[in-house]
């Protein structure tokens, strides 16, 4: 008998969710992960094994990782900046298309002084999430070195790469139009899911659905 309280209501995803921008999406693409995307499709996911992995949060200092995990954790933000020194943990239990499925997430340091410390933590990655501060260009242009750095510590042909910007309740919709162009550029050059999110506002997947982005 499991000693593990049920997995929470909002962890129970029972449909793949729509993709964020067509033109960056890793499932529209044909070298998305045939076994899996097979294996989701016909709803078969107990056969391809995963049951556990490891998601790393790279990034600029200050671009939002830590308010982003909070977020998605435990659905709180907090507007004053303390800098991760070099690495915090968080584990969230899912019911993924029926299979129990846990996610560790580690959150870096972005700081220049503790990235030999958090970069010891990048190895055995599934997925590599690089986060970039929207209203910071040279953040987005950061992205590239990050990656290069966490994709040493890791099986560049078998890890899920997301591109991230953040801070979207910052800019006005026409910024962020003139800035999501070169954002789903790198995306693309990286083989990126890319998202633009907000975790001050948290709104995103309802602004989604109204049709907004
Ligand atoms: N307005 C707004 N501010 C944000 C958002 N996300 C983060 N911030 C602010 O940006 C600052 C930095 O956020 P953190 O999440 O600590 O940044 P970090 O990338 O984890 O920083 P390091 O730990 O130094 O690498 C904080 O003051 C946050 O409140 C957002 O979506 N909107």
């Amino acid at each position: 008998m499991s000693v593990l309280p049920p997995v929470r209501k909002d962890r129970i995803i029972s449909q793949l969710p729509k993709y964020f921008s067509k033109g960056a999406a890793l499932h529209t693409e044909n070298g998305f992960d045939a076994k899996v995307k097979t294996a989701c499709q016909e709803h078969r996911t107990g056969t391809v094994g995963f049951k556990i992995s490891k998601v790393i949060v790279v990034g600029d200092l200050a671009v939002g990782k830590t308010c982003l995990i909070n977020r998605f954790c435990k659905d709180v933000f907090d507007k004053n900046y303390k800098a991760t020194i070099g690495v915090d943990f968080e584990m969230e239990r899912f019911e993924v298309l029926g299979v129990p499925f846990s996610l560790q997430l580690w959150d870096t340091a972005g700081q220049e002084r503790f990235k030999c410390i958090a970069s010891t933590y990048y190895r055995g990655a599934q997925a590599i999430i690089i986060v970039f501060d929207l209203t910071d260009v040279a953040s987005l242009h950061h992205t590239r070195q990050w990656l290069e750095d966490a994709l040493k510590e890791n099986d560049p042909t078998s890890v899920l790469l997301f591109l991230v910007g953040t801070k979207k309740d910052l800019i006005s919709p026409a910024q962020y139009s003139f800035n999501e162009q070169d954002a789903i550029k790198v995306a693309q050059e990286m083989k990126a899911e890319y998202w633009a999110v907000s975790s001050l506002s948290g709104t995103r997947y309802a602004l989604e659905r109204r049709g907004v982005y």
